[in-house]
């Protein structure tokens, strides 16, 4: 028995004849004068019935105000909130849990979390947008009563108010803090965001003992990477000048200890260097223990910048700066033997001088503050500079890095499927504005399809071996079948269809994002899955839009376990807070509602 309200906005173009509508269908004007009919009741499709006939698959029979309490429905979004991705592209989407790699065994389920305050971290790009927003379910006033499937607020306008409300400019995820005014401040912090973006260094950080050979890595890679801009900045720039009563018991000193250096005027330089300014880095005389004896040396913006130092991943304001960390591990005495020597050779000190300080503050300061920075490390490489496969390896993952947007070097968890002349030329024509409807709902759907063969891809699987038709054995691969889709109404409707083309049967909800919110909600409806926790969800929204400084926050929040799979990523937001280049009202021109000449179509 069906309960509660299940919305599902088809077009006439996707919804299925025969098909029976078991609620009454509605019709709308969008806000750009076309019909848009909501079909209430219809639809979401279960595991293995496609007619969403059993009980399992027919979300509307999970929906009883009676059995989803407040706190089990808060249960359940603190879930939602965090299995969740969602995806982007004109055609985007992205799936959620561990991908093949971290989890083999489809059967090892990740355990449920259970957070009360969960982060729902959005980052766009639809066929382009970029952007990063976050939910806050917490918001969601969970105990006004309403019920479980039912529009949210106790207050608010009808779903379909609500539909209409949020067919405008379309910015699922988007969520500003106290809704910004669009003013002219706002929009210049979003188009220099976007350019900033548009500009980051890739950054690699190479910590490890004094003498490990982190130098040796650094040239090593410098080297390798001859053909890109790369700049190597050295911890060692940035120690304290010592004071003259610091300077008559020098041999009291310890250059060792996190303290020994000015970490404000590190991040001072490389905030300038992260946007693109030169900057002035001190050179550290270690004989007069100086670094203003020197000229100080001018270093250009450049697409890598390598970060080197004993302590350089001590200050999590530094690590967060970096792309990629790298600790140099060198055994103790090998270190200690290349100390004595470069000390006494390079330095001019006499070997008692050295071997003093290193029982005195090289060693506890190694055990103590170096040795617990190696497990911020990506990337652990023995033997210094003498292990050329890992610093090929590191190069490779470089260049490939380079070779990507932006937004893929800071967050890994992002693919961009390869693009393609084919590809180019899809999202050329879905982004012309004089491409026919009939035009853009065939090369959408292609696109679609293939952003959602391309996530489909990084799901979990298993080993499967099977006898072909001539006897002999196969070794394949075994996808994980307990999926489902999210769509989010409701441009993300018009990626369904591939969705169910490629898995048979698969559960799909719905969730309904209002753009400004309403009575401070945004999340205005949801109709999941119950057992959507025990699933791997595939999250569809063509387009996400965001703006100003959000951008790095939401990137930054992402969890990793999710990902986000697109076809595209945008330039940046005009200061409409439109997707540029963009392609418009995506659902609109999908679904056909922005054409004037449509007829209303009456209720049913
Ligand atoms: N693989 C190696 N074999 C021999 N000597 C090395 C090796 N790597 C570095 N060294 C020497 O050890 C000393 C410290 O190396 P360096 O790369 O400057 O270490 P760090 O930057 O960690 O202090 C230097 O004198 C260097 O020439
Ligand atoms: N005046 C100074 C400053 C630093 N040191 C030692 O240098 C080591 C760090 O430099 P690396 O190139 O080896 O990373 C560190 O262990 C300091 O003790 C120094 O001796 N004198």
């Amino acid at each position: 028995m069906t309960r509660g309200i299940l919305i599902t906005v088809s077009s006439r173009q996707t919804a299925p004849k025969g098909r029976a509508n078991t609620t009454t269908g509605l019709s709308l004007h969008s806000k750009l004068g076309g019909v848009y009919t909501p079909d209430l009741g219809r639809d979401t499709t279960v595991d293995g019935d496609p007619n969403g006939t059993s009980s399992e698959g027919n979300l509307c029979g999970e929906v009883s105000s009676d059995t989803h309490t407040p706190e089990s429905r808060r249960r359940r979004c603190d879930r939602l909130a965090t299995n969740y991705a969602l995806g982007i592209g004109s055609a985007a989407y992205s799936l959620t849990q561990q991908s093949a790699s971290d989890q083999p065994a489809y059967n090892h389920r990740q355990p449920l979390i259970s957070n009360r305050r969960s982060t729902f971290t959005l980052l766009a790009s639809l066929g382009n947008v970029i952007i990063g927003s976050v939910y806050e379910y917490e918001s969601l006033n969970h105990s006004n009563g309403c019920r479980w499937g039912h529009h949210m607020g106790s207050s608010s306008k009808s779903v379909v108010d609500l539909i209409e409300a949020s067919s405008g400019v379309h910015f699922s995820g988007l969520h500003l803090d106290g809704l910004e005014p669009r003013n002219s401040e706002v929009e210049q912090r979003t188009t220099s965001a976007a350019e900033h973006l548009h500009k980051q260094p890739f950054v690699i950080g190479v910590a490890g003992g004094a003498a490990s050979g982190k130098k040796a890595v650094c040239d090593m890679i410098i080297e390798q990477l001859h053909d890109q801009r790369v700049v190597l900045v050295n911890q060692d720039s940035f120690y304290h000048n010592l004071t003259p009563e610091e300077l008559t018991r020098v041999h009291e000193y310890n250059f060792d200890h996190p303290d020994a250096f000015d970490t404000e005027q590190l991040l001072c330089a490389m905030e300038k260097l992260k946007h693109w300014q030169a900057v002035d880095i001190p050179k550290y005389d270690f004989k007069s223990y100086k670094s203003n004896v020197f000229p100080a040396r001018r270093v250009n913006p450049s697409d890598v910048i390598i970060l080197e130092g004993i302590l350089i991943f001590h200050d999590p304001r530094v690590r967060d700066l970096m792309n990629m960390k790298i600790f140099v591990d060198t055994d103790a005495d090998v270190r200690l033997a290349r100390r004595i020597r470069r000390d006494t050779v390079e330095k001019s000190r006499d070997i008692n001088t050295v071997l003093d300080q290193y029982s005195k503050f090289v060693k506890p300061a190694f055990d103590d503050f170096i040795l617990p920075t190696k497990k911020y490390a990506d990337i652990i490489i023995p033997r210094g500079g003498d292990n050329h496969v890992a610093t090929d390896l590191i190069v490779q993952h470089i260049r490939t890095k380079l070779g990507q947007h932006d937004l893929c070097k800071i967050y890994p968890n992002l693919y961009v499927i390869q693009s393609a002349f084919q590809i180019k030329g899809m999202h050329t024509l879905i982004r012309d504005a004089q491409t026919t409807k009939h035009d853009l709902v065939f090369y959408a759907d292609r696109l679609i399809r293939l952003v959602v063969e391309h996530g489909l891809g990084h799901l979990p699987f298993t080993e499967k071996q099977v006898i072909t038709p001539t006897d002999s054995v196969y070794t394949g691969v075994d996808f994980c079948k307990r999926l489902c889709g999210v769509s989010v109404i409701r441009s993300g409707e018009s990626m369904e269809n591939a969705l169910r083309a490629c898995c048979k049967g698969i559960k799909i909800g719905k969730i309904l994002i209002h753009r400004e919110g309403d009575n401070g909600q945004q999340l205005i409806y949801e109709k999941l899955p119950n057992d959507i926790s025990d699933r791997h969800v595939l999250l569809l929204d063509p387009i996400l839009g965001t703006g100003t400084s959000r951008c790095s926050r939401g990137l930054q929040t992402l969890p990793e376990r999710i990902k986000i799979v697109t076809s595209e990523i945008e330039v940046g937001l005009n200061k409409d807070f439109r997707v540029i280049p963009g392609m418009g009202e995506f659902g609109d021109r999908y679904f056909g509602t922005d054409d004037d000449d449509q007829p209303v179509v009456p209720p049913q």
